[in-house]
């Protein structure tokens, strides 16, 4: 153990972890609390936000625990967080007004239909970089200040505070003393300006978000407040501050145009540094703020977002009972040579890019009487990386040099056969790191280069080793043909729950 230390926070989807990383990188403590998914009606998702700071809480009590440190022994803190999930709280009281909206919910399909409908769907994309969805925050908070007009009248006075994960937690962190959101977590809100670098008041009116509960935003590495005293007996400095996604491409070393990630969680996030250039890709993917923004000005990263990848996994372990623990699943995929014909594709709550389709619903197709669980769960592994194969094809068309290597972390990425399927179905070799933590080390490279724990990019970079490297196998009109099977039975899927 290298002092000083750096605390992460990496507060997700399904579960809220807590790492102690010190000065070579080294991750010298873990703590991880499961968070409890709410789904009171079909397509919608919510969490408890209290939830989200209990856990978050507990994770770092067990992390420092593991470390053998006091919270008073951390230099800084890093914050990453599940991101475009909406949080409603009393600035008065910090109570939350009601659960958080979570990115996976679809509630919000009609009214990004009615803004489409408007014409203002071009307008939006340009000043946001993203497309009309619910994924996004900007409709959630509509939804909740449309059904709830007494809460709208009080967010234009200014007694609710509006935000993504981390502009709650930086809350909660200071004792209220801080209502910030970082400018990558603003750039999915649907109400940022990210050419601008700035709330834009159009798309405030547009989505009848009053300015007067947003949060201010800063860079990632900006310096967000204390930690409350009287809540952990010391002032610890919060100096970063990302969405997980772009914690994740800073982690993976992706400082200049060209580095790309994939990230194997509940879904897939395809990030690629695109340098200083805010030109909205037309093929489907988003346009974002990188972790990256300096002095120099705003770095720009180009997304695909895949909404299923290791659920769909955790689905055919706690639905179908395929399995009993998510790792079984690739000695089950690797008993059969291929999927006997088998495709699935996991558009549970709807398709994220290149489709952008809310209404599309999953599917398996190709069944005939000789299929197994086994083919199932290769077909399974396939998808995900079908689905990120296809987008990196589709990504190469919106940048200057097509991706010629994949750097990959997240909870799936430990699966080895998914990885070269990966490698065979994008054609090019996928990277995987010593520590597939780089989400949690993203927000620790980025709290302490602000703290200046490092003085550079150049010497973070250097903490960067690959783990192992999966060459692509496949034949380039093999893996065409799958490509083009695979978006046949995307095709399929489209608009299914619309009538
Ligand atoms: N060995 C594995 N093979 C395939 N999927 C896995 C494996 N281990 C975990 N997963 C999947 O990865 C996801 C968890 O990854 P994680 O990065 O922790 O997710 P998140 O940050 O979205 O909560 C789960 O959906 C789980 O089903
Ligand atoms: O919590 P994760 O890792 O599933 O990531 C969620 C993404 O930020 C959603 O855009």
């Amino acid at each position: 153990m290298t002092p000083p230390y750096i605390l992460a926070i990496d507060q997700g989807t399904t579960s809220s972890r807590a790492l102690i990383v010190d000065r070579t990188g080294a991750i010298v403590g873990l703590g991880q609390q499961p968070l409890t998914q709410y789904y009171p009606q079909p397509g919608w998702v919510e969490h408890d936000p209290e939830e989200i700071w209990t856990t978050t809480l507990d994770a770092i009590g067990v992390a420092l625990a593991q470390a053998g440190l006091a919270f008073g022994d951390l230099a800084c803190i890093g914050l990453t967080n599940q991101r475009e999930t909406a949080v409603v709280w009393e600035r008065a009281t910090g109570a939350p007004v009601h659960r958080a909206i979570v990115w996976q919910d679809r509630r919000t399909a009609g009214i990004c239909e009615d803004v489409r409908s408007a014409g203002e769907e071009e307008r939006v994309r340009q000043a946001t970089g993203l497309t009309l969805d619910p994924y996004f925050t900007g409709t959630k908070l509509t939804w909740l200040f449309r059904h709830d007009p007494e809460l709208h009248r009080q967010a234009r006075l200014g007694e609710i505070c509006a935000g993504t994960v981390d502009a709650w937690l930086i809350w909660k962190l200071t004792g209220g003393a801080s209502f910030l959101t970082d400018f990558t977590n603003a750039s999915r809100t649907l109400l940022f300006n990210v050419k601008r670098g700035r709330w834009d008041d159009g798309l405030l009116d547009l989505f009848e978000v009053p300015r007067a509960a947003l949060p201010a935003a800063a860079p990632s590495q900006s310096r967000f407040g204390f930690t409350s005293e009287e809540q952990f007996g010391s002032r610890v400095p919060i100096t970063g501050a990302a969405g997980d996604q772009q914690a994740a491409l800073f982690g993976q070393g992706g400082f200049a145009p060209g580095v790309a990630k994939n990230t194997y969680g509940t879904g897939c996030f395809l990030l690629s540094n695109a340098g200083r250039k805010a030109a909205v890709p037309e093929t489907g993917l988003l346009l974002s703020l990188g972790a990256g923004a300096g002095p120099q000005g705003p770095e720009y990263v180009i997304e695909g977002s895949v909404f299923v990848a290791g659920a769909l996994v955790q689905w055919m372990r706690d639905e179908l009972g395929l399995i009993a623990q998510s790792a079984d699943i690739e000695p089950l995929a690797a008993s059969v040579p291929d999927t006997a014909g088998v495709v699935i594709v996991p558009a549970f709550t709807g398709l994220g890019a290149p489709d952008w389709d809310p209404h599309a619903r999953g599917a398996i197709l190709g069944l005939t009487r000789g299929v197994t669980k086994a083919h199932l769960a290769r077909a399974a592994l396939e998808a995900i990386a079908l689905s990120s194969a296809e987008l990196i094809e589709v990504m190469n068309e919106s940048l200057p040099e097509p991706i010629r290597e994949l750097r990959v972390d997240g909870g799936a990425a430990v699966n080895d056969l998914l990885m070269q399927l990966q490698a065979d179905f994008a054609g090019i070799p996928v990277l995987r790191p010593q520590s597939t933590e780089t989400t949690a080390l993203g927000a620790a490279y980025l709290a302490g280069l602000t703290a200046g724990i490092w003085s550079s990019i150049d010497e973070v970079a250097e903490l960067w080793r690959p783990e192992r490297v999966f060459e692509p196998r496949l034949g380039s009109a093999e893996r065409h043909r799958r490509l083009r099977e695979w978006r046949r039975a995307v095709e399929r899927t489209l608009g299914w729950a619309a009538s």
